[in-house]
């Protein structure tokens, strides 16, 4: 796959506050990829997308589309990259309008026969086609989100950014929805930047993903890759909620819930249990080790009385460096 965006060292900060927006950012995006930005709150995800679609300008470094400098709203009619689109958590929609219409409206200089081929076929692909009488006032808070994401696709760009996409949906919709941008990457060969401040829908779907801290990217490469060796505390609180703890001298590592097993014959380690939360597909215990919280999973419903003393031990420790 060839790069088709690039970031050399971008700064972009806000004025009212200088620890804020993105310092210091170098990037490659490959064609055809879904790359997932995660990373804290305010840690500068937004001002990255902002700034790859060009209605942000950085003040420093630059930022390439098939090796030439993307244009900023000041140098263009119609701030945005042509040959890229944007869908935010703000609805855009005309709320009183149809969907079809919703979508339709988006192809200008098409006749009119090309127009409803194309926004049938994005609806079908959206699996929205049912809703196509239906006002946007009318749907619910998923729906709508793919109707943005239909409007988004029916121009065929080449980019997709997709800001905070899962944000508004339930488990079954967000299922769906990862299925329906996997196709478009995989049957349209779009690229897909989103922004995701839940790391599971990243670790599920991306190719690619960009964990930033600060304005930083602290951490780039493969989910799994990531996940399995996160060098750092933030990465591993991050994509897994680790307990981090305190190894020999000044070392540290994280263990994830799931990997605190509770109740084994060859248990080194005495904790006390203080809270046992059921969570659907497991309970999550609080305990105390050595006056330090921990968090773990337990995917087997053991029969525990609450205040009782547990042995547990960790699996699958993870060294940290920072
Ligand atoms: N227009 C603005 N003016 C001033 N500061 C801003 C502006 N937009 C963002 N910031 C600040 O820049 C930092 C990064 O914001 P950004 O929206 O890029 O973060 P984010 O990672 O997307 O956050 P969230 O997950 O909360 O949406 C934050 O500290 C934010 O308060």
């Amino acid at each position: 796959m060839d790069t088709l965006i690039k970031l050399n060292n971008v700064y972009r900060n806000y004025l009212e506050n200088q620890h804020s927006g993105v310092s210091g950012i170098s990037l490659e995006i490959k064609r055809g990829e879904i790359v997932s930005i995660v990373g804290e709150s305010g840690s500068g995800k937004s001002t990255l997308l902002k700034l790859i679609y060009g209605i942000l300008v950085p003040e420093i470094g630059e930022v390439l589309y098939e090796n030439k400098r993307i244009q900023g709203p000041g140098e263009k009619l119609i701030p945005g990259h042509d040959d890229m689109r944007m869908v935010t958590q703000e609805v855009t929609l005309n709320l009183y309008a149809r969907v079809f219409d919703n979508i339709s409206g988006q192809l200008s200089n098409t006749d009119l026969q090309t127009k409803n081929d194309l926004t049938v076929k994005t609806m079908k692909f959206l699996r929205i086609d049912h809703l196509a009488n239906k006002k946007i006032v009318d749907l619910s808070g998923g729906e709508q989100q793919r109707v943005a994401i239909a409007r988004a696709i029916i121009t065929e760009p080449t980019v997709l950014l997709l800001d905070e996409p899962f944000s508004m949906i339930d488990t079954i919709l967000k299922k769906q929805l990862r299925d329906d941008i996997e196709r478009l990457s995989k049957e349209l060969n779009i690229t897909v930047i989103m922004v995701s401040h839940d790391p599971s829908d990243a670790l599920s779907l991306a190719d690619k993903l960009v964990i930033i801290r600060e304005g930083k990217v602290v951490r780039q490469g493969h989910p799994k890759e990531i996940y399995k060796n996160p060098e750092s505390a933030y990465v591993a609180k991050l994509l897994g909620a680790a307990n981090i703890l305190n190894g020999e001298g000044s070392e540290q590592y994280a263990v994830y819930p799931q990997d605190v097993i509770i109740g084994d014959s060859e248990n080194v380690m005495e904790a006390k249990l203080k809270s046992i939360h059921f969570n659907g597909s497991y309970n999550e215990l609080t305990l105390s080790l050595d006056g330090k919280q921990i968090v773990a999973y337990d995917f087997s419903f053991l029969d525990i009385d609450p205040l009782s003393e547990l042995k547990i031990k960790f699996r699958n420790k993870k060294a940290l460096s920072s």
